[in-house]
């Protein structure tokens, strides 16, 4: 019998989907050891934000070929382990996105008009007309960070009542902005500028505290900050500071770095201008429904062996292909992750050129890898084979396509990306050798000869005596261990590349520090 655990309140019409093929378990707030316990019966295993579907889980599932997240964010599930294990991960993209961008408006709007205070007030007795009076939206300055699916919608909807709205947003090209009447900015013009600011950007390692106590500092004394995107990018304690001591003008929160809230949050020990509400953005009746339908119908297909619409973590390639190309994928990851993070501002261009017997591979999955290792940074585990030029496509970046059967560089060919974007670009190749290792090959044309690590450092700088040992110093006594370095010129005593393996990933003060040194022109921390 096939057998479904669905471990998170889900929308009756999708249990009524999965009833239809399968035994229906529900079974809400178990622990991880009674999952771990139970799982090794279910074929799938349905959720939302409230079950961690953790390695040892998913590993503990034995027959298990799919999980499905009712909603957006799979940040609860152990993606990796589950590819590792073959197991499935959908989720639904869209189904709550109007739900999330309201509950964002609905905040924005609360915080103008105390409405949960004059609420309050009025239900102990009270009838302060004077203590409330609020201010309008219309014709303020609404700054959007992430301007995807949930941000472009409010942003549409804050137009429509007279807002001028501007948004911060790396991924997405001027044109696409343009077309949503919407003004690119900087993000500390965006903090300076706005009236009300709203949080639409998934947490990665880099939005983690992106909001701290400098970017408050930059807000207007009267502006107001919403998070309806995921705790942890904004640094609480902070935001606590700021609110007590009048920084700035308001905050309205739907989501924590630690979920439910602590009881010793310092949030909660803000007694004025600020609203917190736990973690409703999807919790409307047509949301849930959505997401439960969207999931169900995916668990249900794949369950009588057709195909998923929303995969996570399975490309839409053949397993022959990507057996056989799997390094070559994998480079084409890597390489995308590394030239993402060396390259600022709007992406507008990503190409990718497929050199000697390289160009005899398929280049279609090896395009959609470059596109996945590119857009990590942006979309963390959210992006994926399955998604990732549709995601390309909607932020404006073109995809160029190059073929050079003619390069000789090496044996198997080489791979090169080259990022183009409003402020300049950047480009690496790199080669997989006869037994799999990896190596990049070039960085902006310098040629080098270095395996990827976890933790990396390059920096651009002028080919003079001492800069190495400058750089080995500071790193030293910053207690940053470099497992290797390899210089790159072209001529001597000119510009050079310098690209570092470090085993602990540098601090944002030690890039300060590094910026520093005479020589160094710019200086890239990468994590791959
Ligand atoms: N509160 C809730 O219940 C709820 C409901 C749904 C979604 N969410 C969350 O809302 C967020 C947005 O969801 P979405 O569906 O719009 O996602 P999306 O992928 O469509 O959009 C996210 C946008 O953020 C941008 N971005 C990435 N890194 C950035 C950075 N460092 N600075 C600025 N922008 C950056 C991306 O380019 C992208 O355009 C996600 O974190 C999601 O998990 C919360
Ligand atoms: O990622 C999501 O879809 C939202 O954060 C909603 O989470 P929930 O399903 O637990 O309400």
């Amino acid at each position: 019998m096939t057998k479904v655990l669905v471990s998170d309140p889900i929308d009756q019409a999708g249990i009524d989907i999965l009833a239809q093929v399968a035994q229906v378990d529900q079974r809400v707030g178990l622990s991880e050891d009674d999952l771990k316990a139970m799982i090794g019966d279910y074929d799938a295993l349905m959720i939302r934000s409230g079950t961690q579907v953790t390695a040892d889980v998913i590993k503990a599932g034995g027959r298990l070929r799919i999980i499905g997240r009712a909603g957006v964010g799979v940040d609860n599930v152990d993606v990796p382990t589950a590819t590792q294990q073959g197991v499935l991960v959908v989720n639904s993209p869209e189904g709550n996105t109007i739900a999330a961008a309201e509950q964002a408006l609905a905040l924005m709007l609360s915080l103008s008009r105390h409405v949960p205070q004059a609420h309050a007030s009025t239900m102990a007795g009270g009838w302060d007309r004077k203590k409330y009076v609020g201010n309008e939206l219309y014709k303020k300055v609404l700054g959007v960070v992430g301007l995807g699916k949930i941000g472009s919608h409010v942003a549409r909807v804050c137009n429509a009542m007279g807002m001028e709205v501007i948004a911060y947003d790396p991924f997405i090209s001027a044109d696409r902005a343009q077309q949503m009447q919407v003004r690119l900015s900087s993000l500390e013009n965006l903090f300076e500028q706005a009236d009300y600011i709203t949080l639409h950007l998934p947490r990665t390692p880099d939005t983690e505290n992106l909001v701290n106590e400098e970017l408050l500092g930059k807000m207007k004394s009267t502006a107001r900050l919403v998070n309806c995107a995921r705790g942890g990018i904004i640094d609480e304690s902070a935001l606590a500071d700021a609110l007590k001591a009048g920084v700035i003008g308001g905050a309205a929160l739907d989501v924590y770095a630690q979920e439910p809230l602590a009881t010793d949050s310092p949030l909660r020990s803000v007694q004025e201008r600020l609203i917190l509400t736990p973690h409703l953005g999807a919790s409307t009746t047509e949301a849930q429904e959505n997401v439960a339908v969207d999931v169900a119908e995916q668990i249900r297909d794949v369950l009588l062996g057709l195909p998923a619409r929303s995969a996570v973590n399975i490309p839409g390639l053949s397993a022959e292909i990507m057996e056989r190309l799997k390094p070559h994928l994998q480079l084409a990851e890597t390489l995308g992750l590394l030239v993402s993070q060396l390259s600022g501002g709007q992406l507008q261009e990503l190409e990718v050129r497929l050199q000697g017997e390289f160009a005899q591979h398929p280049s279609q999955p090896l395009v959609i890898a470059a596109l996945k290792g590119v857009l990590t940074s942006a979309l963390g585990d959210r992006i994926n084979y399955v998604n990732a030029s549709l995601e390309a496509k909607g932020r404006g970046i073109r995809v160029l396509e190059v073929k050079d059967e003619t390069s000789k560089d090496f044996a198997g060919g080489s791979l090169q990306l080259t990022t183009r974007g409003d402020q300049g670009g950047h480009s690496v190749t790199g080669a997989v050798f006869a037994n799999g290792d990896l190596r990049i090959t070039t960085i902006d044309e310098f040629p080098v000869n270095v395996s990827p690590s976890r933790h990396m450092l390059l920096t651009r700088h002028r080919d003079m005596p001492g800069i190495i040992g400058q750089l080995g110093s500071v790193l030293g006594e910053h207690n940053v261990n470099i497992a290797s370095m390899q210089v790159g010129r072209r001529i001597v005593r000119g510009d050079a590349v310098m690209v570092l393996s470090i085993d602990d990933p540098i601090p944002p003060s030690l890039l300060v520090t590094i910026h520093a040194i005479n020589g160094i022109k710019e200086a890239h921390p990468v994590t791959l």
